[in-house]
């Protein structure tokens, strides 16, 4: 049912580049048309929150509330909105779905293209804000701004679970779970036996490992330079653990790789969002077949290289945004695999914080033994 009041609520806004965030008193203007208002219950917080707050991203825009990880309850609907109701349990969606774009009809990527430009300028599909603080508007973030205790997303940006999970895990597969395990098994063909690397173990390659094991995958390399990771790893089904700053000073890890999977793996994925890893993953890949899935978020300006003659020879570098997955129609099926015990997500939540340790919350993630830090709303 559609709401004429604005809500006054706390949020943590980011009001510059490079600075902690603040828990400030905000104004949530009623959702338009279109248009839906959640109270948002729990949010993760994702490295691409840590990368824009460092002004690294080229989109971003300040002040804003970040926050692109979360989880909640249908407060309000503006007219016309008929995917969700009020009092629905939802997890708010960066990567849209409408259905109807030329993205979304060509059934070859995800990346519905309806509201790109006006979430890329940190605004609502009308080019407006629904957020204001201290007399000025607050940007929105990735469509979803979870930062706040209540925020407006599209229609398009948001989807219907099942009420009885909680929602403290259902945010996880807002971002970071979705990702990694859609990337395998999705974006990836990942065949039985098939030999797969992951560089970088945190939230994203953790979950790429679970979805690589869901396809019974051969050898599972995992490629961190934090010995910390092994037994995380491990955990989610890795066989094999490399710390290249382990290696013999004469032996590269692509060198390394190659060796342990006679000629290359069929499948690499990056989740560090180093340039640098990036290609040693490419190059890594089985000579004629290979592929390299990038998923890592670099900064502006860092580019990728390798000699053309990696992709002559018949190797494949290819990236993918949420794993691939289409929100309004795969998560719902992706909650019920963690109910049904094939999809982990608890076993990603290392820290718990209240929305007032927020700022703590980014330093855990950043340090430490942090995978997914949860963050109470409430
Ligand atoms: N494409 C998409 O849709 C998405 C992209 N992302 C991006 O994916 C990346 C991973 O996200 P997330 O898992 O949350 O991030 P984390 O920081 O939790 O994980 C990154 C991991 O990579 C390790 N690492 C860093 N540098 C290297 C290196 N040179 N070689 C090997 N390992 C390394 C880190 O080790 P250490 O802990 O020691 O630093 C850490 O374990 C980020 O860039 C994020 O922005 C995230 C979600 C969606
Ligand atoms: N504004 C950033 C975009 C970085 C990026 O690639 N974002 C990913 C999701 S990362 C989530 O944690 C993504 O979905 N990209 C597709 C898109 O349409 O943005 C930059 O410009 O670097
Ligand atoms: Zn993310
Ligand atoms: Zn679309």
């Amino acid at each position: 049912m559609s709401s004429t009041k604005s809500i006054i609520c706390k949020a943590a806004i980011a009001w510059k580049a490079n600075t902690p965030l603040s828990i400030e008193q905000v104004e949530v203007l009623p959702p338009r048309a279109h248009e839906v208002r959640i109270k948002i219950a729990y949010t993760g917080i994702c490295h691409t929150d840590a990368f824009t707050l460092s002004g690294d991203d080229p989109e971003g825009d300040y002040p804003v509330i970040l926050g692109h990880e979360g989880a909640g309850i249908v407060e309000s609907i503006g007219e016309g909105v008929t995917n969700v109701k009020v009092g629905d349990s939802v997890i708010a969606l960066y990567t849209p779905e409408c259905g109807e774009c030329k993205f979304c009809k060509s059934g070859k990527t995800n990346l519905c293209g309806k509201i790109r430009a006006t979430q890329g300028r940190g605004v609502m599909p009308d080019g407006t804000s629904r957020f204001k603080c201290k007399g000025q508007d607050i940007l929105h973030f990735m469509g979803c701004s979870t930062f706040s205790q209540y925020t407006v997303v599209a229609d398009i940006s948001v989807v219907s679970v099942d009420p009885k999970v909680p929602m403290d895990r259902t945010c996880l597969l807002g971002c970071g779970i979705t990702t990694g395990y859609g990337a395998a098994t999705i974006t990836a063909k990942i065949n039985p036996g098939d030999n797969i690397a992951v560089f970088g173990a945190g939230c994203v390659g953790l979950s790429v490992i679970q979805g690589a094991a869901a396809k019974k995958a051969g050898k599972i390399i995992v490629v961190d330079i934090n010995d910390s990771k092994r037994e995380w790893a491990e955990k989610f089904g890795a066989t094999d653990f490399i710390d290249p700053l382990d290696l013999p000073k004469d032996t590269n890890i692509v060198e390394k790789l190659i060796e342990i999977t006679d000629g290359g793996c069929d499948y690499t994925f990056d989740c560090t969002g180093n340039v640098h890893v990036m290609r040693h993953a490419l190059e890594a890949c089985h000579k004629g077949w290979g592929e390299s899935i990038v998923i890592g978020v670099a900064a502006a300006g860092k580019e990728i290289a390798t000699r053309p003659f990696q992709l002559i020879t018949g190797r494949v570098w290819r990236g993918c945004a949420f794993g691939g997955v289409k929100g309004r129609s795969q998560l719902p099926g992706l909650v019920q695999d963690y109910v049904n015990g094939t999809l982990k997500v608890d076993e990603f939540i290392t820290h718990r914080r209240p929305l007032e340790e927020i700022n703590q919350a980014f330093h855990d993630m950043q340090h430490g033994k942090c995978i997914r830090c949860v963050v109470n709303m409430a």
